[in-house]
């Protein structure tokens, strides 16, 4: 028992011939908010969904909560699953509930069989629902369809969805990859925000170096499936923060020029806007 919210140790992950991770040592304190900050393709989504318990690591052990993820099964998987929220790049709202009711769905796990329907749902969870909508603000939208909201509204009831299940880790896979920077500034305060409340631990995955900076307690890089960074953010100099724009957005060691192309990072340019990427 490490009393880390997470350990992972060498964790690797191989799909096919691929290596999504390379062996990712990394250690998170309960509590901590860490930004997981890396190009597109280099195994952000991969290790988070395996902190969910949604994959398994080909090798190396990971420990969630003082569980021991690959030794799991069924119900003792449910129940450290119940303890970890997460929230979604697209939402993952159903579009054509209300606000509220997406809230709702955030404690099915606690009840037996479905719920179709608010006035299913106890009278406890939809006071619950309200008052988590409250905290995100948007309580005046609950009865509104998750669909008519804007990207920032509805990010912010998926992070009341996450929360009804009163989370002890909040995973979030590039929570602002669709909204405008006004959005985005307000859902990552939002999550800060609840995170102190709470003293939840967040594990989010981030391409932006700036947005990680605001944000983050600590931010660990990932690169083509491996950790070539791990900082706290507190006090950083100019020097360094360059050095992270670098780490993070440099190539993998002598790439072939033919998969240049290929390996193309979608989001190149918000990690190159230091000009320092080819340090
Ligand atoms: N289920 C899968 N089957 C095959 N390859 C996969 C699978 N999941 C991920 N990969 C590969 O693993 C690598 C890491 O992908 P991952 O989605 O974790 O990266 P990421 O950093 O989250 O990027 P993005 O922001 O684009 O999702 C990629 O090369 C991806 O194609």
């Amino acid at each position: 028992m490490s009393g880390h919210a997470i350990t992972a140790t060498n964790v690797v992950k191989v799909f096919g011939d691929k290596a999504a991770l390379k062996g990712v040592d990394l250690a998170i304190a309960p509590g901590e908010m860490v930004v997981l900050l890396g190009l597109s393709g280099s195994g952000k989504s991969t290790f988070l969904r395996h902190v969910d318990g949604l994959e398994t690591p080909t090798s190396g052990t990971l420990n969630v909560l003082g569980q021991d993820l690959t030794t799991l099964s069924g119900k003792g998987m449910r129940q450290l699953r119940s303890k970890v929220g997460f929230v979604f790049q697209q939402f993952e709202l159903v579009p054509s509930l209300t606000a509220l009711e997406n809230v709702l769905t955030g404690a099915l796990a606690t009840l037996r069989g479905p719920r179709l329907g608010l006035a299913t749902y106890p009278r406890r969870l939809r006071v619950k629902a309200l008052e988590t909508l409250d905290r995100v603000g948007l309580l005046e939208r609950a009865y509104e369809r998750a669909d008519t909201l804007s990207g920032g509204q509805q990010q912010r009831v998926a992070i009341a969805r996450a929360l009804m299940q009163e989370p002890e880790i909040l995973l979030a896979d590039e929570p602002v990859a669709s909204l405008d920077p006004e959005s985005s500034r307000v859902v990552m305060s939002l999550i800060r925000e609840i995170a102190r409340e709470r003293n939840l631990t967040v594990l989010c995955s981030l391409h932006q170096v700036d947005l990680a900076l605001s944000w983050a307690d600590r931010i660990i890089g990932l690169r083509d499936g491996a950790v070539v960074l791990d900082t706290p953010t507190a006090g950083l100099g100019r020097a360094q923060v360059m050095e992270i724009y670098g780490k993070v957005s440099a190539e993998p060691e002598a790439p072939a020029a033919p998969a240049q192309a290929e390996a193309e990072p979608k989001h190149a340019a918000s990690l190159a806007v230091s000009g320092a990427a080819s340090s």
